[in-house]
């Protein structure tokens, strides 16, 4: 490229920059100041002093609660690191800024192709509606639609999923132009017409309802055919694709499907504005038993087989089936990194922050999104490292096929699928759907060199898959050494540890209030932004997390480790009842199932209630009173446990809707806590 990098005779200017948060500790994106700092190092002096004052104490062998106080001590200690971890992440927060009018401007011939990824993989959780919906918002994106290629994985292998994706093309003849005409904003059909629209705009209002009348009908269409299950005689008639589901066709054994539901070089795809339409494709990569599909990595990967044959983009994007960008300009946003003329060549992959955009005023669940996207991802970004999350991410194709980075290379965005020019649709079917064969793989290196990442089961699979890459050769710690900053090493590992993180915890929520109900003093003798309930619900569900998801996901890892065990995926529900959806949006916390996880958690939240009360009754009738003073911290430890765990209490005791905890669940949970409670007296009398 010639007089690469200046513009004319000036220099060029960015396509992105970077900000600094100002002031070091990022704890909270406005407030950040010398109070914070100064609280920081309190903390920290905090935490050595108790360590100090453990390792002081350490009663005697012929003293009780010897190894209790050492559990509590090594308890501590990994706190006291999982601190330093969050630390790590907070002391260099950048936001990025682009700035696409530079990037259309300086290349608006050359823009590369995306092609889109959505996966998805069962038709009773991930409804073919949701799919369809996040499928239109891809092709409704804001880039030129001959460059744009949606496809869509179906592990679930469904007829009715396929038929939800007829309807796309149709509707999205109304949905597209509408789009652009407006600019609206989300691009998912049902997430904008649920909004509630305010506008006096006479045309605008007009337009509105001609979209919406289509959709309506398509979301019916969708709906009667899911409901009846299948999929009417004289719709199977009008495409060919239905001849691929016969009777031997099961989810978790068929043959490879690919059919071009939008062929973008076809130009009768038009739509009601006469513009093309992006190219649509769906896929079911083959599924044998004997062969394993790797979850969604494999989902990836087959797509990117089957797309390199079709439309071969520069740049792949992926969404999950349930989510859609709430910006229209996404795709810009990514290339003004890659194509940066001074820096892109460093960027293999732009990953955009995921959000639910349900979350309740006191976040109830206390999903961290909030800190993770505005401080942790930022402030690993500011040691020069990235996150991976899944979804909402920009890879060049070249480096997820493997393409090692090297300084001068600069890459060829003009490139895409011309090789295909010459070959029919059909042709094009048949050479990628070979592509999403199992055996296409044997003896290559496709998918070997793809890691296989792995609410309650969210956070199980995720501190699950996390603490697997802790654990492998891949630990940011080693592997990462002299690549990457120490602080972005440290950064990642916050995740990392996780899983190992819930022995410490259940540790302290389980020994503590046993002594207590001793009468052994395990503390030393007493010497204390958003809104309250946000904070005091993020530390009960940390405490919860911990003890239970994060619990399982630990236990699982080390049965895989010993070979006991293999991974697994279980896919999130996306869909919830509508008694559930009401108590969510009274912040009321479900607790209506029988699983064992709301055993540990009823069974914790009872045994520091006994003790609590236990102890109490220890403390005021203690006549000795330095015995009774050494056991003010537990009282005051269990206390603060129990308080977290009101809504427990609520869900046992006082409420009758659906989601309070099942008697079952309470039996087994009594039954447990008593006996944890009866152990001191049988240890110690
Ligand atoms: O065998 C499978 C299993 C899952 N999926 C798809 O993978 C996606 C993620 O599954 P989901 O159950 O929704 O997981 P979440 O925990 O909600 O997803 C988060 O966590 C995943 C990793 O655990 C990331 O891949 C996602 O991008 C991220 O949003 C969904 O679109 C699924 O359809 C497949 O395609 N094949
Ligand atoms: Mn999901």
């Amino acid at each position: 490229m010639g007089g690469y990098g200046v513009e004319g005779n000036k220099p060029m200017q960015p396509l992105f920059e970077t900000k600094q948060v100002k002031g070091r500790v990022a704890f909270c994106r406005k407030s950040v100041n010398v109070k914070k700092c100064f609280k920081s190092s309190t903390i920290y002096v905090g935490i050595c002093l108790i360590l100090v004052y453990r390792l002081k104490h350490i009663p005697s062998a012929e003293e009780h609660g010897r190894w209790a106080w050492t559990g509590l001590f090594m308890a501590e200690l990994w706190f006291g690191f999982y601190w330093i971890l969050t630390q790590s992440v907070r002391w260099n927060v950048i936001y990025r800024v682009t700035f696409k009018e530079r990037l259309l401007h300086r290349n608006a011939d050359k823009l590369p192709g995306v092609d889109i990824f959505v996966c998805a993989a069962d038709p009773t959780i991930e409804p073919p509606t949701l799919v369809v919906n996040t499928v239109l918002s891809a092709m409704a994106y804001n880039y030129p639609t001959e460059k744009l290629s949606v496809y869509i994985s179906d592990d679930g292998c469904s007829e009715l999923t396929f038929y939800a994706l007829l309807e796309a093309p149709h509707f999205s003849k109304h949905w597209i132009p509408f789009c652009k005409k407006f600019k609206v904003e989300p691009r998912s059909p049902e997430a904008y017409f649920t909004r509630h629209i305010d506008s006096k705009d006479i045309i605008f209002v007009q337009e509105w309802s001609a979209v919406k009348k289509p959709y309506k009908e398509m979301k019916n269409g969708i709906k009667s055919m899911v409901e009846a299950c299948s999929i009417r005689r004289e719709m199977r008639a009008q495409h060919k694709g239905f001849s691929e589901w016969n009777s031997k066709v099961s989810k978790q054994e068929h043959q490879s499907i690919v059919q071009i539901l939008i062929a973008g070089r076809d130009t009768n795809a038009v739509d009601n504005t006469g513009h093309r339409l992006p190219t649509l494709v769906y896929m079911a990569r083959e599924k044998r038993p004997q062969w394993h599909h790797s979850f969604k990595a494999g989902a990836i990967n087959a797509l990117s087989k089957v797309s390199s044959q079709i439309s071969n983009a520069n740049i792949i994007h992926s969404l999950d089936c349930d989510m859609y960008s709430n910006n229209l300009d996404t795709i810009k946003d990514a290339l003004c990194f890659f194509m940066d003329e001074e820096r892109g060549h460093k960027v293999s992959y732009v990953q955009f922050p995921q959000n639910y955009n349900n979350l309740k005023k006191n976040n109830i669940y206390a999903s961290p999104r909030k800190v993770i996207n505005e401080i942790e991802v930022a402030g690993v970004d500011g040691y020069g490292g990235a996150f991976y999350c899944g979804m909402g991410c920009f890879h060049r194709r070249e480096s997820l096929c493997g393409r090692k980075y090297s300084k001068n290379y600069r890459g060829e965005w003009k490139r895409g699928a011309q090789k295909n020019a010459e070959r029919t649709v059909d042709e094009l079917e048949e050479a990628s759907t070979v592509l999403a064969n199992c055996s296409y793989e044997k003896d290559t290196l496709w998918g070997k060199e793809v890691m296989t990442a792995s609410t309650n089961i969210q956070d199980k699979r995720w501190s699950e898959g996390l603490f697997q890459i802790l654990l492998s050769k891949y630990c940011p710690l080693l592997y990462g050494y002299g690549k990457v900053k120490l602080g972005a090493r440290l950064g990642y590992c916050v995740y990392l540890v996780w899983a190992p993180t819930s022995s410490p915890m259940l540790y302290y929520m389980i020994v503590p209030p046993l002594f207590l109900l001793h009468g052994i003093a395990l503390f030393p003798e007493l010497s204390c932004g958003e809104t309250f309930k946000t904070w005091w619900n993020f530390e009960r569900m940390w405490m919860m997390r911990l003890a239970t998801s994060y619990l399982f996901a630990f236990i699982d890892n080390l049965t895989m480790l010993f070979g006991l065990s293999e991974t697994t995926f279980a896919i999130t529900a996306k869909v919830a009842d509508e008694d559930v959806l009401k108590r969510y949006q009274h912040e009321i916390i479900e607790f209506g199932s029988s699983s064992l996880m709301f055993t540990i958690i009823l069974t914790l939240a009872l045994l520091n209630l006994f003790s609590s009360v236990g102890g109490i009754k220890k403390v005021v009738f203690n006549i000795e009173f330095r015995a009774a003073a050494g056991l003010i911290p537990h009282v005051i430890l269990c206390g603060v446990t129990v308080m977290l765990h009101v809504p427990v209490y609520e869900a046992l005791f006082v409420r009758n809707d659906k989601g309070r905890i099942p008697s079952s669940v309470m039996f087994k949970s009594i039954i447990v806590a008593s006996l944890a409670c009866l152990m001191p007296y049988l240890l110690y009398n």
